[in-house]
């Protein structure tokens, strides 16, 4: 079956301010439906790249397609399509109705002013805020207001949407569900192109991870392409109990001659040590190994590695 045309295609899309080149020759493509996830270092280039892809901040060079349209030549006509959505306390006039606020917005957003009120209230619908329409804007919850900013980016129907950390700062029960919207609105059809430092977020939600350091994507795909760049195989995890400090440091002290381990790591929780062994090679029996100097550990369990893993050993290295 053919791939349906992206949505946004970015094309050695590089931005240098000053004499500093922040985004390099960084190139990929969202797909209607797609969830597609920049990761990096604080200063990487992400926030970068998403306002370049949002029409706010041109490129040096490089090209961005939009639905067809040279987004860098023909901007406005490229916004169209595209909604950048900001989140935060601020944004919305907080003494004036949800509704009043999103009519507003539609208007500023050019929507014609016959579709204005039956797009408030599909908005209003997609992000279930209907039965709060009539409230002030100031008395919306957090959730409820970063609710309200994706309705505000929804108002235009894009076809791409930008969320630059979307749960940046909110609980963790409103984060669910601002993830659960988002997966929904790719289900819909949207292409989705978002930013976090979460990384259990970005591997629950995005069908594609490009990570990116110091301005270039040194990676894309999923969790098993960063991990098998990173080089890392396998972890393994396993506890031992509080009072097996000097055995555990000669434990650990052993393992530094393993060609096949690339990373130690133990930390002391509150009934136990808790150690992790990220693997470069064939993982060996740690319970073994552990034997041979008169350790004993338990909960031995060796997995996948998970996405924060192989990002951390990927950034380490680079
Ligand atoms: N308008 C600007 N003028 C000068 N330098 C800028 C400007 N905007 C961004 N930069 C620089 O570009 C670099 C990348 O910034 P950017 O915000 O894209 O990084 P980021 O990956 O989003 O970082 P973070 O994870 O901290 O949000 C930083 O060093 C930043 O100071």
């Amino acid at each position: 079956m053919n791939q349906p045309n992206p949505v946004l295609s970015a094309r050695q899309l590089t931005r240098r301010f000053r004499n500093t080149t922040t985004v390099n020759n960084v190139s990929f493509d969202i797909h209607p439906g797609q969830i597609v996830a920049l990761v990096g270092p604080n200063g990487a280039g992400k926030t970068t790249t998403v306002k370049m892809c949002s029409t706010l901040l041109a490129p040096t060079s490089g090209t961005i397609t939009v639905c067809g349209i040279d987004a860098t030549q023909r901007r406005r006509q490229a916004r169209q399509h595209i909604s950048i959505i900001l989140g935060g306390e601020t944004g919305f006039y907080q003494h004036a109705s949800v509704k009043d606020n999103l009519l507003f917005f539609a208007d500023v957003a050019g929507v014609p002013s016959r579709s204005r009120r039956s797009r408030v209230k599909d908005a209003l619908a997609q992000v279930r805020l209907t039965d709060r329409m009539f409230d002030p804007v100031g008395e919306l919850s957090r959730g409820m207001k970063q609710r309200l900013h994706i309705a505000r980016g929804l108002l235009s129907r894009p076809q791409v949407l930008l969320f630059d950390e979307p749960t940046n700062g909110l609980d963790p029960e409103i984060s669910v569900e601002i993830r659960a919207l988002i997966r929904e609105l790719a289900t819909d059809g949207a292409g989705v192109l978002l930013t976090s430092h979460l990384l259990t977020e970005v591997a629950e939600l995005s069908d594609t991870i490009h990570v990116l350091i110091d301005g270039r994507i040194i990676v894309t795909g999923g969790v098993a392409d960063i991990a098998e760049r990173a080089g890392i195989t396998a972890v393994t995890s396993f506890t031992t109990p509080l009072g097996t400090e000097p055995r555990l440091r000669e434990f650990l002290a052993t393992l530094t001659r393993y060609d096949s381990i690339a990373h130690v790591t133990c930390v002391r929780m509150a009934a136990h040590h808790a150690g992790l062994i990220s693997w470069c090679g064939a993982p060996t029996d740690v319970s073994a190994l552990a034997d041979a100097v008169g350790l004993t550990v338990t909960d031995v369990m060796t997995r996948k590695p998970n996405l924060e893993e192989s990002y951390l050993a990927l950034v380490g290295q680079s």
